[in-house]
């Protein structure tokens, strides 16, 4: 495929994506494209389905039907294709706590297959200020310095798309600030696509183009964040996110 025609096909194109567990319908049809190189926020409340929609991309959750394309690839019968151009970081997945941060960048590198990795991991180590910690048992660090390790996990092999699963839950407004920062960096020097869960408004504010609402297993509204603010007639997404999460969008919508 010539480089130009690459950013026409989404980096994820999601089609009556169907999720059963037993007789729970947690993603019920959903259907949505994320465009190459953009950063596209999955919101909800406790319980939507952004989580399982986030496992099925990954192909640690196998959907009870529907089409998941990533990367141009079918994720039932391609999977093995798509797997070493992507990765993922989430709060809820923690790594081996008695191997050294060191150890488990390698052990994740190793898995990865990938080449220079004692480069790598001195490069990664200096861009999230992991050196003085990379000796240390993973068990023992700080909320924060998990999080840049996880990141740095899920960086090393250069990612063309990275799903994130709430990437600054439980982390000081600083060190929170910080990973946002890093992310946009990150974005803008590789062209990488990011899709993120996020339960910060202000986060999804600043780091996404566009914004996928989820609520009981279905997509109830999308678009940009100004699309959505113009809508609802709201300053702030937090606004938007309470008047969808209480069905008060028509009362909003009327002046
Ligand atoms: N393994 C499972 N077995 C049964 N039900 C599940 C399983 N995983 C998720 N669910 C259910 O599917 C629904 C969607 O869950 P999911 O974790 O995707 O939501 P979420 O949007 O990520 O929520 P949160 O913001 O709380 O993390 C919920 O009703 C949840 O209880």
């Amino acid at each position: 495929m010539p480089p130009d025609d690459r950013s026409a096909v989404p980096a994820i194109h999601v089609e009556g994506l169907t999720k059963r567990f037993d007789a729970h319908k947690a993603l019920d049809a959903i259907s949505f494209d994320v465009p190459a190189g953009s950063t596209v926020a999955l919101l909800g409340g406790n319980g939507a389905g952004k989580t399982t929609t986030i496992s099925i991309l990954l192909g640690l959750l196998l959907p009870s039907d529907g089409i998941v394309r990533v990367l141009g690839h079918d994720m039932l019968t391609e999977r093995y294709r798509v797997l070493p151009r992507m990765n993922f970081s989430s709060p809820y997945v923690d790594l081996p706590h008695r191997l050294t941060v060191r150890e488990n960048l390698t052990v994740y590198g190793h898995l990865y297959g990938l080449t220079g990795l004692k480069q790598r991991i001195g490069r990664m180590a200096e861009e999230l200020d992991l050196v003085s910690i990379l000796s240390r048992p993973s068990g023992n660090l700080s909320a924060g310095q998990k999080t840049r390790v996880a990141l740095a996990k899920a960086l090393l092999n250069d990612p063309e798309l990275l799903l994130l699963d709430e990437p600054t839950a439980s982390l000081d407004p600083d060190t929170a600030d910080w990973v946002r920062g890093f992310l946009e960096r990150y974005r803008a020097r590789t062209g990488a696509t990011i899709l993120l869960a996020s339960h910060n408004m202000a986060e999804v504010e600043r780091l996404c183009d566009r914004v996928l609402m989820m609520k009981g297993g279905r997509i109830v509204d999308r678009g940009t964040p100004a699309d959505l603010l113009a809508r609802y007639g709201r300053g702030n997404l937090e606004d938007v996110f309470l008047d969808i999460a209480r069905d008060r969008r028509r009362a909003a919508a009327v002046p």
